[in-house]
């Protein structure tokens, strides 16, 4: 059977620094994903023309830098991530090309021969954090299998997972103990999804 071989991470971007290039819709949704998910992001976007919806949501951020002008190359400089969005093909080519002698890691929308990394769909119950990803076969199927697990993951979710760390931070004893006595209290987790009692 075919498989997806990509390695999924979850990014702590309050210290990394992200810069976007563009600033239209596709530069906007993908402003829009980094703040759902990671509100006080470092973000720089630079784009010749930012839209007015962009500005909104830098107002609202204050880690979010904006630089209406074309882009330099020495906007690399200081960066971890790049995320491209303009409507300029070539332009992403060069870019990408800097970026990796740069080793930063990249993302070119629409293009996803030229990215290291994907976004994905992303499942959010208070804690939990679950990322979706079809290898790029179809982010239609990513988002509808979010609003899935969205709908099938109990409100209480989030109870459970701060129940879990209170029970692992009393459990006395050696590692393989308390690795045994936390699998021990949720073996029935999967089949009622209750959380559980402290033993
Ligand atoms: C490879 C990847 C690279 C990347 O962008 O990181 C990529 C690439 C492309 N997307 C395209 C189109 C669409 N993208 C969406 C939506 C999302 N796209 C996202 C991720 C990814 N998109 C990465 C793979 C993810 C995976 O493996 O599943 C999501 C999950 C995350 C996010 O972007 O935040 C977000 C859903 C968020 C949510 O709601 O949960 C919709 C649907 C919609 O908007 O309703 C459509 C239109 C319908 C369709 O095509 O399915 C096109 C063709 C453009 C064209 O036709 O010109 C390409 C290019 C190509 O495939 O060649
Ligand atoms: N809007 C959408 O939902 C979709 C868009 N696409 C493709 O994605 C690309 C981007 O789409 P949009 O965001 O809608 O385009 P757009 O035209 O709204 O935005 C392009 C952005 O790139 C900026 N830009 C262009 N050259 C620049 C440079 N040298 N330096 C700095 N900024 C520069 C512009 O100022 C603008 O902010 C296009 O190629 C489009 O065909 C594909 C599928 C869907």
């Amino acid at each position: 059977m075919e498989r997806n071989n990509l390695f999924p991470v979850f990014l702590k971007l309050e210290s990394l620094s992200t810069l976007i290039v563009g600033g239209g819709n596709v530069g906007l949704e993908k402003l829009s994903a980094v703040l759902k998910n990671s509100p006080a992001a470092n973000v720089t976007i630079v784009a010749r023309n930012i839209q007015e919806p962009i500005k909104e949501l830098a107002r609202k951020h204050a880690h979010v830098k904006l630089e209406e002008r074309n882009f330099k190359l020495w906007d690399l400089w200081d960066k971890d991530l790049v995320i491209l969005a303009t409507d300029n093909r070539q332009l992403h080519e060069t870019i990408r090309k800097f970026a990796r002698t740069r080793k930063l890691l990249i993302n070119v929308a629409d293009t996803p021969d030229l990215c290291d990394f994907y976004l994905g769909s992303v499942v959010t119950k208070g804690n939990l954090k679950i990322g979706v990803s079809t290898n790029g076969k179809s982010p239609t199927i990513s988002k509808r299998i979010r609003e899935y697990l969205e709908e099938a993951l109990p409100e209480d979710t989030n109870d459970l997972l701060n129940n879990m760390q209170k029970i692992r931070e009393q459990i006395k004893g050696d590692f393989s103990h308390k690795v045994k006595v936390l699998n021990d209290i949720t073996t029935s987790f999967l089949e009622t999804g209750t959380t559980p009692v402290n033993p």
